[in-house]
């Protein structure tokens, strides 16, 4: 018995000396991630459409074979890109679902999330986040950067746009998952805004799919201004207030940059305002299950750290937070549905 409790012990350093070498390189796998996509690992193999030597993609890329060479060989190590033979039977490189992410456009590409949360504003809150614990309450975007991340991105329009479009890039993957896996939540509406829109790209997805939907994208001014024409959808910029008559209020991905008391005022005000009409509100976020550990878990706590970066008191919920803040906006019921990896619904009843 004692031999075998020493034995787990010194399992358990040996692997130690393994696994500390993780978090000495942690940020590696983002930087190699951002150097595919800046060179156009990716889009380069797929317009080619069909794997690619190495030197067939040191030249369409422009740059020399060796550094190349590493960096290819780190990113297949990890299944992100996979070797099988070229047309000439040589060594080539191919394509993988996951590396499709990292094309610059398509449906798949999750590229302009990686370039935002791999840029150095929002790397450098990261830095400080000993001093956001300790102080709690003191943002550590706003010891980074004097302001908080939405001020901030008003006066660095060239920051708001690198959001909004890494925002539309996930949204271009949870709308889709949200209308195949719950389409009944549009059901016998007519009008519905979306908090914290964006520049429109889940209202225009949400309209196309249920076409007797009017929509309403709410933002702030700055981001409205800025977000393109889309028919059936009015763009209006302001303090969200229940003045609206409406169905549904939507917020997604937005309840999480805030701290309980702000998103029970916010929930209040979408509470009043859809009460009118016996509409409803729908969260899309996540669910923290503590009890789970998983992949899905560990993604979702990567998120809860990346609200303590860039946000004043925003967080990821568990369910029972989740119902506490429901509960003290007056919401007399809620369901819950996973959507996607990450993301589910919240259908809010008031
Ligand atoms: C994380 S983004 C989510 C964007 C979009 N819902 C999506 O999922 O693609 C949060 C959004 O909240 C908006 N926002 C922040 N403060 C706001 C406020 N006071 N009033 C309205 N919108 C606000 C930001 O401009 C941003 O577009």
């Amino acid at each position: 018995m004692e031999k075998t409790q020493r034995e787990e012990k010194w399992n358990e350093e040996e692997q130690a000396e393994v696994d500390i070498w993780k978090y000495i390189f942690g940020f590696t796998e983002m930087a190699v991630v951002k150097c595919a996509i800046d060179l156009g690992i990716a889009d380069a193999i797929e317009s080619h459409g069909s794997p690619m030597t190495l030197y067939e993609l040191s030249s369409t890329l422009g740059c020399a074979p060796s550094p190349l060479y590493r960096i290819m060989r780190f990113l297949m190590h990890r299944g992100i890109f996979k070797g099988k033979l070229a047309r000439q039977g040589s060594p080539g490189y191919a394509q993988t679902p996951l590396s499709r992410r990292l094309m610059k456009h398509g449906e798949h590409s999750m590229a302009a999330l990686i370039l935002l949360e791999s840029s150095p504003v929002m790397l450098t809150p990261w830095l400080s986040l000993s001093a956001r614990v300790l102080a709690d309450g003191t943002s550590s975007f706003e010891v980074a950067h004097g302001e908080d991340i939405w001020s901030y991105s008003a006066s660095n329009p060239a920051h708001g746009q690198l959001i909004n479009e890494a925002m539309a890039c996930d949204a271009r993957v949870i709308v889709p998952a949200m209308i195949h896996g719950c389409p009944e939540v549009f059901d016998g509406l007519s009008s519905l805004v979306d908090v914290g829109g964006g520049n429109g790209k889940t209202l225009k997805v949400l309209v196309k799919a249920f076409p007797w939907l009017r929509g309403i994208n709410f933002d702030q001014p700055h981001v409205v201004s800025v977000a393109g024409v889309i028919s059936g959808v009015e763009n209006v910029g302001g303090d969200i207030s229940s003045d609206y008559e409406i169905d549904l209020y939507e917020l997604q991905w937005v309840l999480h940059d805030w701290g309980d008391n702000e998103c029970i005022q916010i929930l209040k005000k979408c509470r009043e305002a859809v009460l009118k009409n016996k509409g409803k509100v729908i969260i899309v976020d996540a669910v923290i299950e503590e009890a789970e550990k998983d992949k899905l878990t560990d993604v979702k706590l990567a998120l809860d750290m990346a609200m303590m970066a860039h946000t004043n008191k925003g967080k990821e919920r568990t369910l029972k937070e989740w119902g506490f803040v429901l509960g003290e906006a007056g919401f007399s019921r809620y369901t819950v549905k996973t959507i996607h990896a990450v993301q589910s619904v919240i259908e809010a009843f008031p």
